[in-house]
């Protein structure tokens, strides 16, 4: 089996709770969205946000439709693009910081420490990527990360987005690891030759999927793929 070079890591799920998402971040750029829409509306980020909402559901009020995909999660473009605009205040005034679970950052350091490479992957913007890892609980650990990428480089469950990455970051499939705790994400990384672990994490309550490895935490992932451990 090859030597895995590069560490890929989905967020919500995985390296924060599911419930500081839903009942920290999204609760704090629902509020803030008619103001921020209001005052940057000559932002390029929000004339593009605006136009695509408009193309999904032409005629539909986009403070509405914002709110209806943020209710259901939606992973879309238009709107992980403006929540990482709303929560840029938050973070930088410190009304938010990222609550990421205790085993990740001691795993990070020690991954990075070993000159295994890392980097992200999530439906979040890679703006807001970089805030949450800038101010997270255990300080600022953007410096760990050499890539974030988001739904720019296409859907997170679909195969050719992973063939995308690995070619940008110029490493086999093989020799990624792929970190995330939903099945689709895995299967389709799975089929592009990444190597893959699900996280199910008990206070998220994720479901296992079949046919793939799990972990509980970190320190499980680093065992089971003899990575250095913290
Ligand atoms: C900077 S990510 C914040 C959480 C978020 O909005 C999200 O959609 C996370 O999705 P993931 O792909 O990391 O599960
Ligand atoms: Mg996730």
């Amino acid at each position: 089996m090859s030597t895995v070079r590069l560490i890929l890591l989905d967020i919500e799920g995985t390296t924060l709770p599911i419930s500081f998402v839903k009942d920290v971040l999204f609760p704090y750029s629902d509020k803030v969205m008619p103001e921020l829409l209001l005052e940057q509306a000559d932002n390029p980020l929000v004339k593009v946000a605006l136009a695509d909402i408009e193309a999904a559901n032409p005629g539909c009020d986009p403070l509405a439709q914002l709110h209806d995909w943020t209710v259901h999660d939606e992973k879309v473009a238009p709107l992980k693009s403006l929540q990482g605009l709303a929560w840029k205040t938050g973070f930088e005034t410190g009304a938010l910081k990222a609550r990421l679970y205790p085993d990740v950052a001691p795993a990070l350091e020690a991954w990075h420490k070993s000159g295994l490479r890392l980097a992200v992957y999530s439906s979040g913007s890679a703006s807001a990527q970089r805030l949450l890892y800038g101010y997270s609980d255990a300080g600022d650990l953007t410096s760990l990360f050499e890539a974030f990428y988001d739904l720019d480089i296409g859907g997170k469950k679909i195969a050719e987005s992973y063939r995308e990455i690995a070619s940008r970051a110029g490493v086999a499939p093989g020799e990624i690891l792929f970190l995330s705790d939903i099945g689709a994400e895995l299967d389709a990384a799975a089929e592009a030759g990444l190597r893959t672990c699900q996280l199910v994490r008990p206070e998220d309550g994720t479901v296992a999927h079949q046919g793939v490895r799990q972990a509980a935490d970190f320190q499980s992932v680093s065992q089971q793929f003899e990575l250095p451990v913290s």
